[in-house]
């Protein structure tokens, strides 16, 4: 709960500001320079929670927050349906809610320490005008209701000029260390505006923020890439983010997967075919390389790919030059090529299911995608961004996780990494929504509500050969003299039979249990020698 209420002063209020004016001169991260905007505002004006958010795409993106959930930094809030920040950013200065204003606040049930509904509060928020355009808002929640005077309000206003302050010293600070010139930003920004948005990467840890800084690296440059990293990483968001930074933006990125496609369909997908160039070739039809054309070619489970169509697909890489099936006319293409797999690719050329001239070709320049048991409090985040979407989704008026499911959440080893977390969080809001029928307006998620299977001791260490898909939490035997390769071939093997015996060898759903595509898991079994039918040998279907 908040102090009890000072009245403002002009000394109170220099005293609160100078350090962050102060601040702003030291040349401090955007990010640090935020979170003492709230600090400061928090002291100055006592209340139990403050966030500064930016505005973007009709969404509002909290960039710092104070006294609310971890979660909430990952959370997109669509103004359409929040009244309240609509309200705000059409207000034009500072504005109070009272606290029996009818608007549902869009911090419901996110305020720490609080567990139940946030029944009785006081809330104000102000624009942020940068250039004469809104920016962002600053807002504060106060659990008492007549927390926020009159006099209050001026004092947001100044935190949220000065907020605009520090967000272009902020956007100063980033430019000169990224050496990026104003003029190319702009460019940039004019070039990125006329081209489809990339998917948001979230996460603040460590290991994404390394990730993300070798993406900028990488994009600009024409150089091929290699995404490696387990299942359900997100190398497809990673491979999206670098075509995004591309020059080549402007162009499509044109994906393929290639475990999903039988052998005979793999070569004429790539390079395209004439009329009468195989059984069932009625016309003419460009393939993904022509598509892909001044673009980027995304090719998805690159390690499925069979010998032959390797060395061609490297023959049309080194000339440029590429022939449709059935023809002998020679198209020129110009494609930069990023491949992803989750499979090791330098142990699948040791066992030649990989040409060696292929792999260093593909790799120019090698990304790994972090588990997402290496990226700490990102869990946290990445759960408020897909609860946001599930209750949008769901017409839920708020949905928040307590702390035993965040605790939950950390404590698990995630093996399908970040698509087992979202399709966990949608079982469970969808689940938990259906055991309240009464609909309240705080859906609260407990550690029960996650079904989270307990983790063997060693499945995390078991899970980071990035060749392991996805076991399923069960016990791990490791026979004496047994290579490390071997023992998650005969891991995967069990894991895939169980699966397969407990969906009644329904592939679709053994695939969605390991958190595997269909096709993935055929080509799986196929290798490791189990039947995908009862009492049978292993057969493609
Ligand atoms: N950092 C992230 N922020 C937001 N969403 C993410 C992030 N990483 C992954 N996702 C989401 O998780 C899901 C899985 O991601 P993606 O398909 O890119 O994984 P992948 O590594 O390509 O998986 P696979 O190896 O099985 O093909 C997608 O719905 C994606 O949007």
């Amino acid at each position: 709960m908040t102090p009890d209420r000072v009245t403002l002063t002009a000394d109170e209020l220099l005293e609160s500001v100078a350090p962050l004016v102060a601040d702003m001169g030291a040349g401090l991260p955007g990010e640090e320079l935020y979170r003492r905007l709230l600090q400061s505002l928090r002291v100055l004006l006592p209340c139990d929670a403050a966030a500064l958010l930016r505005l973007e795409d009709g969404s509002l993106l909290p960039l710092a927050v104070d006294g609310l959930s971890r979660d909430t930094l990952g959370r997109r809030f669509r103004i359409a349906e929040h009244p309240r920040f609509a309200a705000l950013l059409g207000a034009g200065g500072p504005l109070r809610f009272p606290s029996d204003s009818p608007l549902p606040d869009p911090y419901d049930g996110l305020v720490e320490g609080v567990h139940g509904d946030l029944d009785v509060h006081d809330c104000v928020g102000c624009p942020i005008q940068l250039n004469q355009r809104i920016w962002g808002l600053l807002t504060l929640d106060a659990l008492q209701p007549d927390r926020f005077s009159l006099a209050d309000l001026a004092a947001l206003q100044l935190f949220a000029n000065l907020a605009a302050a520090i967000v272009t010293v902020a956007g100063r600070i980033e430019q000169l260390e990224n050496r990026v010139a104003l003029e190319s930003l702009r460019a940039e920004g004019f070039r990125l505006a006329a081209a489809p948005r990339a998917r948001e990467l979230i996460g603040r840890s460590a290991a994404m923020r390394r990730l993300l800084a070798d993406i900028e690296l990488v994009a600009g440059s024409e150089l091929s890439v290699l995404i490696q990293g387990e299942t359900g990483v997100g190398k497809e968001l990673v491979a999206e983010a670098i075509h995004a930074g591309s020059p080549r933006v402007a162009r499509p990125m044109i994906s393929l997967n290639c475990a999903a496609l039988p052998e005979t369909l793999v070569e004429s997908e790539l390079f395209g075919h004439v009329r009468g160039a195989f059984t069932g070739a009625a016309g003419d039809r460009p393939g993904k390389f022509e598509l892909a054309d001044g673009g980027t070619l995304f090719l998805d489970e690159v390690g499925e790919l069979p010998l032959p169509v390797q060395a061609k697909l490297l023959r049309v890489l080194q000339s440029g030059q590429l022939q449709r099936l059935g023809s002998d006319r020679e198209h020129r293409v110009d494609v930069r090529l990023i491949a992803a797999s989750n499979r090791d690719l330098a142990e699948e050329v040791k066992a030649g299911r990989l040409r060696a001239d292929f792999y260093h070709r593909l790799s120019a320049y090698p990304l790994r995608v972090p588990p997402l048991r290496d990226r700490g409090r990102d869990v946290l985040l990445l759960s408020g961004f897909f609860l946001e979407e599930n209750r949008s989704r769901l017409g839920i008026g708020a949905a928040r996780l307590d702390a035993s499911a965040q605790a939950a959440l950390l404590a698990y080893g995630w093996p399908g990494n970040v698509r087992e977390l979202e399709h966990l969080l949608g079982r469970s809001v969808l689940k938990a929504r259906a055991r309240h029928p009464q609909r309240p307006r705080i859906l609260s998620l407990g550690a029960e509500d996650l079904e989270l299977e307990a983790q063997p001791a060693d499945a995390s260490s078991a899970a980071a050969s990035p060749g392991l898909a996805a076991p399923d939490g069960g016990a791990v035997r490791r026979p004496a003299g047994e290579s490390l390769q071997e023992a998650v071939d005969a891991l995967k093997r069990e894991r895939v039979r169980a699966a397969l015996a407990a969906h009644g060898f329904n592939r679709a759903a053994a695939a969605q249990a390991l958190g595997l595509d269909r096709a993935n898991l055929i080509r799986l079994a196929k290798r490791l020698g189990v039947a995908l039918e009862p009492g049978k040998g292993p057969r493609a279907g």
